[in-house]
Order: structure tokens, then C-alpha cells, then sequence
């Protein structure tokens, strides 16, 4: 659905790269993130890929066609909800989307029904300029699935959301792959990453350092560690014990056969570890 080859980019028309020389492609219905710290590339690359910036240097297609020459089938193909948004203040929550609406060729959907998925049907008639941070942005959420996109470019879909917000966010995020939208997420919050992602790719100062899936990058980097609570001589004891070294081994079988636990997990590094090991830096 997107294959990007050798991309770079600078904003000083120089060898100063914001981008330096990105490849990766997404395959039909699956959610791609692009996790990295502020400043790392990720929103420069979705510009290019979304043509809001010019494509410089290095190859993007969308579904097969070339994004240096964009034609409306990209335009309807693709959905954008961006972390800043771009909408017409002066115009009510209803008519930005039902304006938006009109600049497709494609079916479109139904602009109430768009603003009651993300909870803003009581707001439908108050000035877009008069809304809430998060409320805009659940209004550009909106706006981005008008078309039935089957590309979807997500940015920071959730930052700055309350939890239950958040989570409606996410199930619509989780539909919309159920009807085999393709997704490329970016993201600072590995947490996000981790839950909603099929693959990740890490980037670091305009570089992919790697991509793998987040259970994949779990099972590679993970300390591979089982945490347990025990009781001997009336005292409660706290131990993380490794499934890699023999006398943990050993340990946690005579913990077991003695029926000592009380409470055991295992633990696994979390994304934000391995983005640390992988590029020595963490994501903040
Ligand atoms: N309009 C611009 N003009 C000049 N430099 C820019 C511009 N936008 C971004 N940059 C620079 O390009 C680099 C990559 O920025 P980019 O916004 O792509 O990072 P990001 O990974 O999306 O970060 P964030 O998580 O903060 O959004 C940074 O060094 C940034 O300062």
C-alpha cells in the first residue's frame, strides 16, 4: 500500500538532513508506527508522504503511484489527522466537515455521524474556533476518515486526550483495521506503539534503526525475567529471577515445589528499553 526508498530531506536545501535516507514499506491492513523522540523525522517524512511537502530526494508510492505527481485518486485514497490542527475556525464543527466533504469524489460519509463517533454531536453547531484543544483534534480524527480512507496517516492520535477519549480513539482505530485500513501511526508514546501496532519502526535523528513487530523486539531484547512474591519465615520476599541463568532456574523450581509463591509475572522489556538499547537515547 506504501513503499517509501531512500527518502531525505532538508529544510535548508543543503546536506543538513532532516530525513536522511528512509525505506519501508506498509503492506494493505496494517498498522505501521514510527516511533522516535521529538525532532527525529517522523512528522517530516508524513508531510512528504502526504504531500505536504515537496518530495526532494529518494521514491514514495501509494498503492503504485508515484507521490511526485499527485493526482485525486491519492487524494482519495488517503486520510490525515495530524496533531496540529489545521480547521476553519469561523465555520461550526458540522460545516468544516461537510466543506471538507465537497472536495471529494469519492462517497463520503455522513459529517453527524463522524462527529457523534468521536463524541462531538453536542458541539455540531458551536464554532470549530470555540472548541477545546482535544476537541479539535477529534474534529480533524473525524474529518481524516470522511473519505473511507484506506491509507491513514495518524499522528500522535492520543496525545493530549483524557483516558476515555482515548480509548474511544483507540477503538475506532481498532475498527477501522478490522475493515482492513491501512495505518502508518507516528508516535512518541510507545505504549500506543506496543498496543495498537503489527510493526515499528524505530527512528533516530532522520535514521530507521530498525523494524520488527513489538513481540518480536520483545522476544529479541527481553531480559526474559519472572517476578516473584514469596513467603519463608513469616517474611514476605521479592525477587526477579532470570529464566536464562541456571540457579534462578533452579531457585523459582523449589519456590514453585514448595508452594512458597504468592504472586508471579513475568516481565518483558518494554518498547521504551529496547528503543533505549537499540539507539542509546530514550524517547522523551
Ligand atoms: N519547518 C521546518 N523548518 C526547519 N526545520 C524543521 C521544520 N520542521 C522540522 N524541522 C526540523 O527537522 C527535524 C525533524 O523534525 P520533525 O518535525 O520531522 O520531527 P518529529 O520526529 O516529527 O518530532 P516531534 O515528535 O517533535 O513531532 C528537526 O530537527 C526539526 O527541527
Amino acid at each position: 500500500m506504501l513503499k517509501v526508498k531512500n527518502l531525505y530531506h532538508s529544510y535548508t536545501n543543503d546536506e543538513n538532513y532532516a530525513v536522511k535516507g528512509i525505506s519501508f514499506e506498509i503492506k494493505k491492513g496494517e498498522i505501521f508506527g514510527f516511533l522516535g523522540p521529538n525532532g527525529a523525522g517522523k512528522s517530516t517524512t508524513q508531510k512528504i508522504l502526504t504531500g505536504l511537502l515537496t518530495l526532494q530526494k529518494g521514491e514514495a508510492f501509494i498503492a503504485g503511484i508515484d507521490v511526485r505527481k499527485p493526482t485525486e485518486k491519492i487524494f482519495n485514497l488517503i486520510g490525515v489527522s495530524f496533531e496540529h490542527p489545521n480547521i476553519y475556525e469561523k465555520l461550526t464543527g458540522f460545516e468544516n466537515l461537510d466543506f471538507y466533504r465537497k472536495m471529494f469524489s469519492v462517497p463520503t460519509k455522513e459529517p453527524m455521524k463522524l462527529l457523534r463517533m468521536v463524541g462531538l454531536e453536542h458541539a455540531a453547531t458551536k464554532k470549530a474556533g470555540e472548541y477545546s484543544k482535544g476537541m479539535k483534534q477529534r474534529l480533524v480524527f473525524a474529518r481524516s476518515l470522511i473519505n473511507n480512507p484506506e491509507l491513514w496517516f495518524l499522528d500522535e492520535p492520543i496525545s493530549g486526550l483524557d483516558p476515555t477519549t482515548a480509548s474511544q480513539i483507540k477503538d475506532i482505530i481498532w475498527q477501522k483495521k478490522q475493515e482492513g485500513v491501512t495505518m502508518f501511526l507516528t508516535t512518541h508514546n510507545m505504549h500506543i506503539a506496543d498496543e495498537l501496532c503489527d510493526r515499528v519502526a524505530f527512528i533516530n535523528e532522520g535514521k530507521i534503526e530498525l523494524i520488527d513487530s513489538p513481540r518480536n523486539l520483545k522476544l529479541k531484547y527481553g531480559e526474559k525475567l519472572v517476578k516473584v512474591e514469596y513467603r519463608e519465615n513469616e517474611e514476605l520476599k521479592k525477587e526477579s529471577l532470570s529464566l536464562l541463568d541456571d540457579r534462578d532456574k533452579q531457585k523459582l523450581n523449589k519456590l514453585i515445589n514448595e508452594g512458597k509463591i504468592e504472586t508471579m509475572h513475568s516481565q518483558e522489556a518494554t518498547l521504551e528499553e529496547i528503543f533505549m538499547k537499540v539507539t542509546g537515547r530514550g524517547l522523551k
